[in-house]
């Protein structure tokens, strides 16, 4: 039978745009679905890239990025001498007019590409009538589509169960904050992952006190232990206290307060952030009409070569689970679209990074500390802190921190943690170390520039060697 595609890819974020772009290259007909009414999905209307618009706005709007030389917490620099540039009042419309503006050249970016790459582009939810053939309900008509290979890339949404009022007034999820239209005094932040962390570092530069609540005893917990005591601790100068909370008893509003009530303590701010966790968009794909069951977790299955229970449909990023990144998705996106139409492709990596927009940055790849002692490795750890680098001290950033771990035998590298400026650029020389299996003292031997962050690969590395 002859479609009219060769290819249809329901949503436009990174998984979905990615695999639209990796099949032209392949001379592929492709129509991508969208129903938000313009393309970049949540990526670029709702997550990473408003939210790391934001951090960079609120540091260049507060001076904020360089204030870390400093012996004094935020607050008593700005009791002492208000007139700082990182003590000004910065309102969210300035935050906003920034947002809204990266925001926009990305959209005029994506919309330029693929114009000129002629994809087709169809505006509307996309629900199967059955395996090969799609509605898609638009905002003025209502039109069936019909592809050889179909890729899903719908992406996820906040989770907000029905017990939380949220009303992104007084209590809110990730998508609404970025619309609060107000930078709160007080403001506490349940969940603390990623988005949870992310936020409550962002407002705590803006000056509000911030109360972050988690069910683990630390933050981010995934992270090396070392690296995540360092966050907790600076989070701590700037105004981000945490507490552990077994579990979140209720959350309500009261006028303008929000309370949320924990096994031991009733807590009250101007703002609450509901930041436990997202869910994949699958309801209105009607995904019982093509024949696909969703998993326990509400995801889609897939295997390793992205493929549904059903051969022809594909499914890549947040629908199908972890690891739920930017990054991946994009990658993902690619990869399904090689494998759909047979075209030689490599396996997804077994090893990549994360990058987490805290304040200060964070970036890891690999094993980490916990993840060494609980296999029994023979391990072995360089570290080097900012201020033992030229680039530190002239960039401001004392407190950074970047170490290497590696096998004391063979000397392979494991696991490389930075935390500090650039830790989201610089750590990509560390993972490529691990994927050319580079020994510890492969960096000594190098040469890097100077003064720059990468020279604390070096540094790292001689005090790792010198434990060997
Ligand atoms: C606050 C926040 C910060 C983040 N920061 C980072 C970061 O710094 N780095 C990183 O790597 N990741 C980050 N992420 C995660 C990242 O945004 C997601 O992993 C990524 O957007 C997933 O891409 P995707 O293509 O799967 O889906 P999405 O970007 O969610 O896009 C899915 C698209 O599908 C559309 N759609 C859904 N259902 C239908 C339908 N039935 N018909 C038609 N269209 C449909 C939606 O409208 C949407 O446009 C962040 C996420 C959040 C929430
Ligand atoms: N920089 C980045 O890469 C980036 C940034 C933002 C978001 N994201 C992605 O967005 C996704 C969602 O992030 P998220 O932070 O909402 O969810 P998450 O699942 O990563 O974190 C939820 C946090 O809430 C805690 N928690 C869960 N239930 C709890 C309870 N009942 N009481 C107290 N604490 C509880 C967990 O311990 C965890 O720390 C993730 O997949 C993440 O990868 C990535």
């Amino acid at each position: 039978m002859a479609y009219q595609y060769d290819l249809i890819v329901i949503g436009s974020g990174p998984a979905g745009l990615n695999a639209a772009l990796e099949a032209v290259k392949l001379g592929k007909k492709i129509l991508v679905v969208e129903e938000m009414g313009f393309e970049g999905g949540n990526y670029l209307h709702n997550g990473t890239i408003p939210s790391k618009t934001l951090r960079e706005a609120v540091l260049k709007l507060t001076g904020k990025g360089s204030i870390l030389t400093s012996t004094l917490s935020v607050q008593e620099q700005c009791a002492q001498e208000p007139s700082l540039d990182h003590c000004q009042q910065v309102s969210f419309e300035d935050l906003e007019r920034e947002v809204t503006s990266v925001i926009r050249f990305g959209l005029t970016n994506i919309t330029r590409q693929l114009s000129a790459l002629g994809v087709e582009v169809l505006t509307g939810s996309a629900r199967f009538i059955n395996a090969h053939t799609l509605e898609v309900r638009g905002p003025q008509q209502r039109s069936a589509v019909t592809g050889d290979t179909i890729l899903i890339a719908t992406g996820s949404r906040p989770r907000t169960p029905q017990d939380i009022p949220i009303d992104n007034e007084v209590i809110f999820e990730s998508t609404g904050l970025l619309r609060a239209g107000r930078i709160p005094k007080t403001m506490i932040v349940i969940g603390g992952g990623v988005i949870g962390t992310e936020y409550a570092t962002i407002f705590a530069a803006l000056g509000t006190k911030v109360l972050l609540l988690d069910r683990n005893q630390r933050p981010l917990q995934f992270l090396d232990e070392e690296i995540g005591e360092t966050l907790t601790s600076i989070m701590g100068e700037n105004g981000v206290g945490f507490a552990h909370a077994e579990q979140i008893v209720s959350v309500r509003r009261d006028g303008d307060t929000g309370i949320v009530q924990t096994e031991h303590q009733t807590y009250q701010a101007d703002l609450v952030l509901y930041a436990l966790g997202r869910v994949a968009n699958t309801e209105s794909l009607k995904l019982e009409n093509a024949g696909i069951a969703l998993n326990d977790r509400g995801y889609i299955p897939v295997n390793d070569l992205y493929q549904t229970e059903v051969r022809h449909i594909f499914a890549t990023g947040d629908v199908i689970g972890w690891p739920s990144l930017a990054s991946t998705s994009a990658l993902q996106g690619q990869m399904a679209v090689r494998f759909a139409f047979r075209t030689p492709t490599t396996p997804f990596p077994t090893v990549f990074p994360y990058g987490v927009y805290t304040i200060p940055e964070i970036s890891m790849v690999g094993m980490t500390t916990q993840e060494c002692v609980a296999r029994g490795f023979q391990y072995n750890c360089g570290r080097v802190r900012f201020s033992d680098l030229p680039r530190g001290i002239i960039s401001s950033d004392i407190q950074g921190m970047l170490k290497i771990l590696f096998h004391q035998d063979t000397g392979e590298i494991l696991g490389v943690h930075v935390i500090g400026t650039a830790a989201t650029e610089i750590i990509h020389t560390g993972y490529m170390a691990i994927l050319a299996n580079k020994k510890i003292d492969h960096f000594p031997a190098m040469v890097f520039n100077t003064p720059t962050f990468s020279e604390a690969y070096r540094i790292a590395a001689i005090d790792g060697c010198a434990k060997r």
